[in-house]
């Protein structure tokens, strides 16, 4: 029998209890009689285990290694045993009375209580009640160690060792279920626990455990038993206890929580596994002790999750918004701010052509006297600075008169060459007259292409509109369809309507149909944009003399103004240009652009000199506002390179 009760209790208990049957050897026979009508209670009993083992059988499969399987009908004759050592009290009672009344003997033979145990809670108590066997058997001892805190995990092995028939399924399926995680446990260990504590540990444990906390496992390994019993006790009472139970349960139970409830008949489902522990484990009631382990585990509980709120001050970054709105308002800022005034523009702009010039004639007259051969390079650098042989003569004239002989200096130089390039362009340096008594007054625009027609339009309109003038303009450019394009948009900029046909259409009708709107607008000024087709010069030169001949017919003093835009880039070749639409279009007046960024302002001079032809403006960039009306000083100065 001893060996049997060995092979059937694989663990350490189950040794013991073989060693208890040499101590009870002397009773067996009476017990036999009572164990008989034990059985069937425990039978009874059992039976339910079974029913639940078999649905656990689909875990079974796993175990089936494990050799108990075969000894399951040994197991009877163990549970008899057990009782024989029971007998002095109640034979009849559940096993586990007799159990705790061992206990109390325990202090003079521990070994009978620890049998009381194995049967009772097997599961449980062979955790837990390990270290009070711990003086008997060596083994214990071993537990005893075991007890302490870092074995909590192994606790939950001792769960699958309760049940006899059981101990093979749930002892290998438990071990790992705790292993893998905390919230595969509850789970897990439910039908386990459901196992070990069911039949007659169930009510037992629970009472049991509590009178060890006070005793013996509060002051041994209390807290490894504790948590074990709780998740033991967890399957018992899943619904609630789990989430407020174990330390493991709190991460989780937030989420047990609320889905226990809901869970709970899902958790039934999934598997006949956890059907039973919720029938038995229930009645069990091992609330009571959760509720002790609830209090550890909640300090765990408000770990992490309940932190991340606080970061909520994150929020309060509210800042980061203003922050943002402040960099928006120093982006608008800086926009106007850089702003610099006309003559700074103007300045920047033929900066290139004054370096170049300035910097050639500091070579010509350092220490140096002024010589003819001085005079002679003196000449060539202002021609070669575009600015024509009449003004570089007027200028090495007007320097020969003052300082021939003498020791000049550069300063000197561009002095004088700053006075005589402001009296070349004084008479050209006239401002746009409009004579309103023509309604419209009409602006002829005419240019080589991409010298900057209709931008300088665009720009023009802005001035007139912004000085309280209602503005029409005219798409005549019916040779490209962008320049129709880039006036209209002009047009929105300036709120002027403009006039357009389609691509290809007459340009000197689309002038007459614009004049008549113009004239039925009531339109201060009418400008009109044409094509620049220099390239074939016959055509050109006979579109805009039709242009001009139809305006005529609605006003025979139209156009009224002829402005010729003047590239600065091109150099000498815009003296040519000059002549050619002057001849052809009657030119009037000349706007000077791109004059920003060029080495060859001095064009500006030649082109004076030359034609004697009014500059209304000068183009410094591409902006509206990079037009403005043309300073024959501040012009010279800003070539000549005097502040
Ligand atoms: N830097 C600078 N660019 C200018 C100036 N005036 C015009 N531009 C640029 O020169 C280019 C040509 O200008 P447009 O107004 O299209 O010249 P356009 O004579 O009308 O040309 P077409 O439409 O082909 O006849 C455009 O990119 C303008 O932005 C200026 O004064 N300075």
């Amino acid at each position: 029998m001893a060996g049997f009760f060995k092979k059937i209790f694989s663990f350490g208990k189950k040794e013991i209890v073989e060693e208890r049957i040499d101590e009870t050897a002397p009773l067996p026979p009476i017990k036999w009689d009572q164990l008989d009508a034990l059985k069937p209670a425990a039978e009874q009993v059992v039976p339910e285990f079974l029913k639940r083992d078999e649905p656990q059988a689909e875990i079974v499969p796993t175990v089936p290694a494990e050799p108990p399987q075969p000894e399951p009908a040994p197991v009877e004759e163990p549970v008899p045993e057990p009782i024989p050592t029971v007998p002095p009290a109640p034979e009849p009672t559940v096993p586990s009375e007799p159990e705790i009344q061992p206990e109390p003997v325990p202090a003079e033979e521990p070994r009978p209580v620890e049998p009381a145990r194995e049967p009772q809670a097997p599961e449980i108590p062979a955790e837990q009640p390990a270290p009070q066997e711990t003086p008997e058997v060596p083994v214990v001892p071993e537990r005893v160690p075991e007890p302490a805190p870092p074995e909590i995990p192994t606790p939950e092995q001792p769960e699958v060792v309760p049940v006899p028939g059981r101990q093979p399924e749930p002892a290998p399926v438990e071990v790992p279920t705790p292993v893998e995680t905390p919230s595969a446990i509850p789970s897990a260990r439910l039908p386990l626990d459901v196992s070990a504590a069911p039949h007659p540990p169930a009510g037992t444990f629970s009472p049991y455990r509590d009178g060890e906390k006070g005793a013996d496992r509060d002051a041994s390994a209390p807290p490894a038993n504790v948590e074990e019993e709780a998740s033991a006790l967890m399957p018992a009472s899943p619904r609630t206890s789990r989430a407020e139970g174990k330390g493991e349960g709190q991460r989780q139970p937030a989420n047990d929580l609320a889905p226990t409830d809901e869970a709970a008949p899902t958790i039934p489902a999934p598997s006949a596994e956890i059907a039973p522990p919720l029938r038995q484990p229930a009645p069990v009631e091992a609330q009571p002790i959760i509720a002790e382990v609830a209090p550890e585990p909640q300090p765990v509980t408000p770990p992490a999750p309940q932190p991340l709120p606080e970061p909520k001050p994150a929020p309060g970054k509210v800042t980061v918004t203003k922050k943002v709105e402040q960099k928006a308002e120093v982006q608008k800022a800086p926009e106007p701010a850089p702003r610099r005034s006309w003559f700074q523009r103007m300045k920047d702009g033929l900066a290139r052509s004054s370096r170049e010039l300035t910097g050639n004639i500091a070579g010509v007259f350092t220490k140096r006297k002024l010589d003819e051969e001085t005079l002679q390079d003196l000449e060539d650098v202002l021609i070669r600075a575009d600015l024509g042989m009449e003004t570089a003569l007027r200028v090495t004239d007007a320097l020969a008169a003052s300082r021939y002989g003498k020791d000049v200096s550069d300063t000197e130089v561009r002095a004088i060459m700053a006075a005589e390039v402001e009296k070349v362009l004084t008479p050209v340096a006239r401002p746009l007259e409009l004579d309103l008594n023509h309604k419209p007054h009409v602006i002829l625009v005419v240019g080589v292409n991409g010298t900057g027609k209709t931008t300088t339009i665009g720009k023009l309109a802005a001035k007139l509109t912004d000085g309280g003038l209602s503005v029409m303009l005219a798409a005549g450019d019916t040779f490209r369809a962008a320049a129709i394009e880039q006036l209209k948009i002009w047009g929105e900029r300036t709120k002027s309507p403009v006039i357009s046909s389609k691509l290809g259409a007459d340009a000197a009708g689309l002038a007459y149909d614009a004049f008549e709107k113009a004239k039925q607008a009531g339109s201060d000024v009418l400008i009109i944009d044409t094509a620049g087709r220099l390239q074939n010069k016959v055509e050109l030169m006979a579109e805009l003399e039709k242009i001009v001949r139809v305006l005529g017919k609605l006003d025979p003093e139209a156009p009224h103004t002829v402005l010729q835009t003047v590239d600065a880039t091109t150099g000498q070749n815009a003296l040519n240009q000059v002549e050619i639409f002057r001849n052809v279009a009657g030119v009037n007046g000349l706007v000077m652009t791109k004059l920003d960024g060029t080495a060859r302002g001095g064009i500006l001079v030649a082109i004076a000199a030359k034609h004697k032809l009014p500059v209304y403006f000068i183009g410094v960039g591409e902006q509206v506002d990079d037009l403005e009306p043309f300073s024959a000083s501040e012009f010279a100065r800003a070539i000549a390179g005097v502040a």
